[in-house]
């Protein structure tokens, strides 16, 4: 289990991350909305182990992050891969680096899910579409089976058939496969269809960890409010309310 224990995270002289505390199990799936320079990406990059908190600790299983080898989708889709290799290198870098190899069927079974046709991994990042290569981001963090993954805004890039379909499998894989994943998003609607929890975070700080129902039925006054009304206006919370 992922556990964030009183993480206090400085970025320069400011304090990004003020004593946050969550805890997030194998299967289940934890969304952290909230505001721009909320701390979002700065509570992924603690928990990868690539920010050092000045208080507390990030464990998984009771050992460093790191350990489990943590697989990352991040924010900035094709900044995300070296400009200079192939997909299919990059995607298989981190797992060949590891001494492991990918089953050829379980490569081709992801691709059909994220709609990548056959031989876009030939192709450098500069030669595919940015929702093309988010969709590679989404295929590399999943076909290295890592046991925790965190998501830095996954479908940001992505139009509103692909994203539900692509938000579909990711669930579905989870389920057959029992990853825990961390998902960054503005997304509420995302949020509450596939967050088995909530977690609002505003200036750094946690404001409300809820079930979708209990963000949806009653948000923590102020903010959270403000929030689940602002998704509500946007007709973004549907589905949930
Ligand atoms: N490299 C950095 N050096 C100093 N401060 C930084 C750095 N990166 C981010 N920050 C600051 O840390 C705070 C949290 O930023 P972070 O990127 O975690 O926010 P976020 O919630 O992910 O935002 P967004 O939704 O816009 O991606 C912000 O005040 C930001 O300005």
């Amino acid at each position: 289990m992922l556990r964030v224990n009183q993480v206090w995270v400085k970025r320069g002289a400011a304090v990004a991350l003020q004593d946050i505390s969550l805890s997030l199990e194998p299967g289940r799936t934890l969304a952290v909305v909230g505001e721009s320079g909320a701390g979002k990406s700065t509570l992924i990059a603690a928990i990868l182990g690539l920010l050092r908190p000045s208080h507390g600790e990030i464990t998984w299983a009771g050992a460093p992050v790191r350990a489990c080898r943590p697989a990352l989708v991040m924010q900035e889709p094709r900044s995300a891969f070296n400009p200079v290799l192939s997909l299919r290198r990059s995607v298989m870098e981190p797992i060949v680096a590891s001494g492991g190899t990918i089953p050829a069927d379980r490569l081709c079974h992801l691709c059909d899910g994220l709609e990548l046709p056959p031989d876009i991994l030939d192709r450098r990042p500069t030669e595919v579409s940015i929702g093309q290569a988010q969709r590679v981001g989404i295929l590399r963090a999943l076909v290295a089976s890592a046991p925790l993954v965190l998501f830095d805004e996954p479908l940001s890039a992505l139009d509103a058939v692909t994203q539900k379909h692509t938000a579909r499998l990711i669930s579905d894989l989870q389920c057959e496969e029992g990853f825990a994943a961390l998902i960054v998003t503005h997304d509420l609607g995302y949020a509450a269809a596939h967050g088995d929890e909530i977690a609002v975070l505003k200036s750094g700080r946690i404001e409300e960890i809820a079930t979708p129902e209990q963000f949806v039925l009653t948000p923590k006054p102020g903010y959270c409010e403000q929030l689940r009304d602002a998704a509500l206006a946007l007709g973004a919370l549907e589905a949930a309310a």
